[in-house]
């Protein structure tokens, strides 16, 4: 998952665009990067790491400009080298920019296309390019030295009849503005709003509406699945509707894990969301342990906490803080490779014994992936003096990989894949784990926004929305993106970014 942000400000955007990012910093901390633009010049600053690294007081003076978009990074495609950070430039047409989350399912065959009839060179692995290639190909269509709104839209229809898969895109259009768009899914999040300012009206375009409010701006409303939003450089927007048949499936992840608890997404408050789940969790523990003993509820920092204290309150269980979080230690869903996210667990949590010791404990999570988590928390719990250890799921088994934006390509790295509860349970060491039911967490997404017909839930059921996915696409990327293949990859990238100047 990747963070996306653009302003079209009033006075220099550097900051607000900094600033917006580490708002967003949960959803990719490999590597980040923001382009500005002022006189007809791009500047970019774009590194691995997180915001706060990669941006240094001389790079911030560097990025001037009224005008300007960002983007954190978490790979789903090519590599982590800085050539693949974002955004990526293109100089014709007209000079763009253009920072994506999410990840195209025919990215290869794009590219051949690309090279073959538009007779452009992608220089990287990163499906971002292509994706920024085939929208500037789009726009070149219109043959126009002086761009229009409509023409604008019309690239960003072209884009929608070419990829498939989940994009939500930002792109910086030299001397014209910000176009931002959302696959006709809207599988992945975008949000756009306001803020009235004495030099006039300021627009902003994010993943999530978090980084809108820290900023002073009024969240408008999601841009609506295959819709695009324009705002010209001197603050003029405008909305058209640029898919031939819309869908509305956001992927419910962004619920379960991805999203910020203090987001609004496609109208749904995540906070209140994972509430409900903790609540619906808490029903099917009552139905499936009826007798059960457990003593104490105790969350895995962070995401779980959220759901947590009401499955602990609706069982009239103590709710109790068991593990302490390093402040300082970020995702480690996210991180790169095994064994860095397995060292991550533990310099990130560590116990407070006498919550555990002697005791039936239910450790909450509001998602059991690679098992990395759970499997030394339990251990952890263990060693602290726990005499049960269950823990509970505030979604459902995931068990089929996602190709949508969320780096779980290898179905052989789920935990829950070929197995059932007993033999998970097993593997993590529990004494039993119980999962949410699909249609429960279906139900609590859905309570927040009665018109979303249906949400992205193909890591937990293998029904893939965009129905391009088939058995060849899965082993293809089981086979080139697996722990160990990115592994190799790592080892032999380059880290040359071969594009516009950047800032160094
Ligand atoms: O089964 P796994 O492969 O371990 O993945 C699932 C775990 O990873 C995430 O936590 P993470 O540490 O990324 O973030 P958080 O602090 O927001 O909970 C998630 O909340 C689970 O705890
Ligand atoms: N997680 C994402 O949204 C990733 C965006 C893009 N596919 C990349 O790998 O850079
Ligand atoms: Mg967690």
């Amino acid at each position: 998952m990747c963070g996306i942000i653009g302003i079209v400000g009033k006075s220099s955007v550097n900051q607000a665009l900094y600033d917006g990012l580490t708002m967003l910093q949960h959803r990719g901390q490999d590597a980040a990067g923001i382009v500005t633009c002022e006189n007809n010049r791009f500047f970019l600053r774009k590194s691995n790491g997180l915001v706060q690294n990669v941006f240094h007081t001389r790079h911030m003076l560097d990025l001037r400009g009224n005008v300007g978009i960002g983007h954190v990074r978490y790979p789903t495609a090519g590599c982590a080298s800085t050539a693949e950070a974002q955004p990526f430039y293109v100089n014709t047409p007209y000079g763009i920019a253009l920072a994506h989350n999410g990840n195209l399912t025919n990215a290869d065959v794009l590219k051949k296309e690309l090279f073959h009839e538009d007779l452009r060179h992608i220089n990287t692995d990163s499906d971002s390019e292509v994706l920024l290639n085939i929208f500037a190909h789009e726009l070149h269509r219109s043959g126009r030295f002086a761009l229009t709104d409509e023409d604008i839209f019309a690239a960003v229809r072209g884009v929608h009849r070419r990829c498939r898969g989940g994009y939500a895109v930002v792109a910086l259009i030299m001397g014209y503005g910000i176009v931002a768009f959302r696959d006709p899914n809207g599988i992945r999040p975008l949000v756009y709003g306001k803020a009235e300012t004495e030099k006039g009206t300021e627009y902003m375009v994010a993943s999530e509406s978090a980084a809108l409010s820290v900023l002073g701006f009024n969240l408008i409303r999601d841009v609506a699945p295959g819709e695009a939003v324009f705002i010209d450089i001197e603050g003029h927007l405008s909305t058209r509707q640029c898919a031939d048949n819309p869908g509305y499936s956001p992927c419910i992840f962004e619920l379960v894990y991805m999203a910020r608890p203090d987001s609004i997404m496609d109208g749904i408050s995540v906070y209140k969301a994972r509430l409900r789940m903790g609540k619906a969790l808490a029903k099917k523990i009552e139905r499936v342990y009826p007798d059960h003993d457990i003593d104490v509820v105790i969350p895995i920092p962070d995401t779980s906490r959220t759901a947590a204290l009401p499955l602990s309150y609706h069982l009239n269980l103590k709710y109790r803080e068991g593990f302490v979080k390093n402040r300082y230690i970020p995702r480690t869903f996210i991180m790169p490779g095994q064994s860095q996210r397995k060292k991550s667990v533990k310099q990130k949590l560590n116990v407070i014994d006498l919550e555990f010791k002697d005791k039936n404990v239910l450790l909450v999570d509001d998602s059991i992936v690679r098992g990395t988590t759970a499997q030394q928390i339990i251990e952890m719990a263990r060693q602290a003096g726990a005499r049960k250890v269950y823990f509970a799921s505030a979604a459902p088994p995931v068990r089929y990989p996602n190709v949508y934006g969320i780096d779980m390509p290898s179905v052989q790295e789920l935990l829950a894949h070929n197995r059932n509860e007993e033999q998970i349970a097993r593997k993590i060491g529990a004494d039993w784990v119980i999962y949410q039911d699909l249609e429960d967490l279906i139900a609590c997404a859905r309570k927040g926004n009665k018109n979303v017909p249906r949400f992205d839930t193909s890591c937990f059921d293998g029904d893939y929305v965009t129905g391009d996915v088939n058995q060849r696409y899965l082993e293809n990327l089981e086979r080139t993106r697996n722990d160990s293949a990115k592994n190799q990859q790592m080892n032999k990238e380059s880290a040359e970014v071969i594009d516009l100047h950047n800032v160094a």
